[in-house]
């Protein structure tokens, strides 16, 4: 990582959060077992975490040298650029390379239209040349090589569209590009949904510092299992648990960087009738989600604009880290969220996530607080 990019991260990750003593040293080592009285994924999760790992290379390779004919903008103005072509095709290849004998749908954020375009032909090519370059840089693909034809319909397998039955992945390529684009935060996001449910979830989180004064996590879980997180150059995993804090006036919460992911006024007045003293922790991305499942945080509060409409793969990952780290996800009625309704959420206004403790005061408040806001207006 150039110093650069490291300096903002360290800069934009909180001191506090930061210097904390690490959640680490409370936490028993890895254990591979399955878990109890349910279906073990742990060929999926396997394939999952090295799917994501690769991505997250090629993503930091990005971070490091991106160039203005590296972005382009989607039809609603949100940026995409050369790695989050990238990293999904190069998920998509390596979950079909891992899992041969397992029918494959993924659900994922991108698609190739844009790229078929004539004058997208240079973005193609080096796309194409990143895929190739970071498959090449794992041992087992070396011999591997893509073409363009090839990235594009690995893009394109990301075409499902999900729902109630059979197994679907479920992938953000990047999530939080604009963190990306600024040097800050972002996470590859990767989930399995099994008959509707979300049964395993793997975030790579490079700007993420994790333990040893390194930085760039990867967090994974699976259902029962507990939720673990290793650096992402590989060191051993640790179990993670959510913060334990009841009183709200020692909590801090997370929200999105940019105001127009998310409403910080209604989180503000949230917090305030909370009595939470700390500020606003504001970073990118589903590396909230990682950040909360180790107890660096309390509260994740989520308030898009009105409609907005929330889509799975910008949750189910983080989801399941979440609870599987023993905190709670739900939608700002208290619901929790449905991942079987196809590629969007279907839910009452917002996301909240906070441990089981805190939950209760927390879903009044929020109560409380849309409804203060309505009648204010
Ligand atoms: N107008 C919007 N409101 C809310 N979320 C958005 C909006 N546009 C894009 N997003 C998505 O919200 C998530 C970012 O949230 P956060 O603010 O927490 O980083 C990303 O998944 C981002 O998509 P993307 O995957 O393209 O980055
Ligand atoms: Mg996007
Ligand atoms: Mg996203
Ligand atoms: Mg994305």
């Amino acid at each position: 990582m150039s110093s650069v990019i490291l300096t903002r991260v360290l800069c934009t990750y909180p001191s506090n959060l930061k210097t904390k003593k690490p959640p680490f040293s409370l936490l028993r080592t890895f254990a591979t077992a399955a878990p109890v009285g349910s279906m073990s994924y742990q060929k999926e999760l396997n394939a999952a975490k090295k799917a994501a790992s690769l991505a997250a290379r090629l993503c930091q390779k990005v971070q490091k040298a991106i160039l203005q004919s590296d972005v382009q903008s989607k039809s609603d103005k949100s940026p995409v650029t050369v790695a989050d072509y990238g990293s999904q095709a190069v998920v998509s290849f390596v979950l079909e390379r891992e899992l041969p004998s397992e029918s494959f749908s993924l659900v994922a954020e991108e698609d190739s239209g844009d790229l078929r375009n004539e004058e997208a032909q240079e973005t193609l090519q080096r796309i194409t040349k990143l895929v190739n370059d970071t498959l090449a840089s794992d041992n087992t693909y070396s011999g591997s090589s893509l073409s363009a034809e090839d990235v594009l319909a690995a893009i394109d397998s990301g075409k499902s569209e999900g729902g109630p039955h059979g197994r679907h992945w479920v992938l953000d390529p990047i999530d939080g590009t604009k963190g990306f684009l600024r040097g800050d935060q972002y996470a590859v996001a990767l989930a399995l949904l099994d008959e509707g449910k979300v049964v395993l979830g793997v975030l790579a989180c490079p700007n993420l510092p994790s333990s040893h004064d390194k930085v760039g996590c990867l967090f994974f879980s699976q259902a029962g299992a507990g939720t673990e997180v290793q650096s992402l150059d590989g060191s051993p995993p640790v179990k993670v648990h959510v913060s334990a804090i009841e009183n709200p006036e020692e909590a801090s919460f997370f929200e999105s960087f940019e105001a127009a992911h998310s409403l910080h006024d209604l989180s503000s007045r949230i917090a305030n009738k909370l009595g939470v003293k700390a500020p606003p922790v504001r970073i990118d991305s589903q590396a909230k989600y990682g950040a909360l499942s180790r107890g660096d945080g309390a509260i994740y509060l989520r308030f898009p604009h009105k409609g907005y409409r929330e889509k799975i793969w910008d949750h189910a990952a983080g989801t399941i880290v979440v609870t599987e780290a023993g905190g709670v996800v739900t939608d700002a009625g208290g619901n929790p969220l449905d991942f079987s309704k196809g590629r969007y959420l279907d839910l009452d206004t917002g996301i909240i996530v906070t441990n089981p403790k805190l939950m209760p005061m927390l879903l009044k408040a929020v109560r409380e607080s849309i409804d203060e806001k309505a009648s204010s207006l």
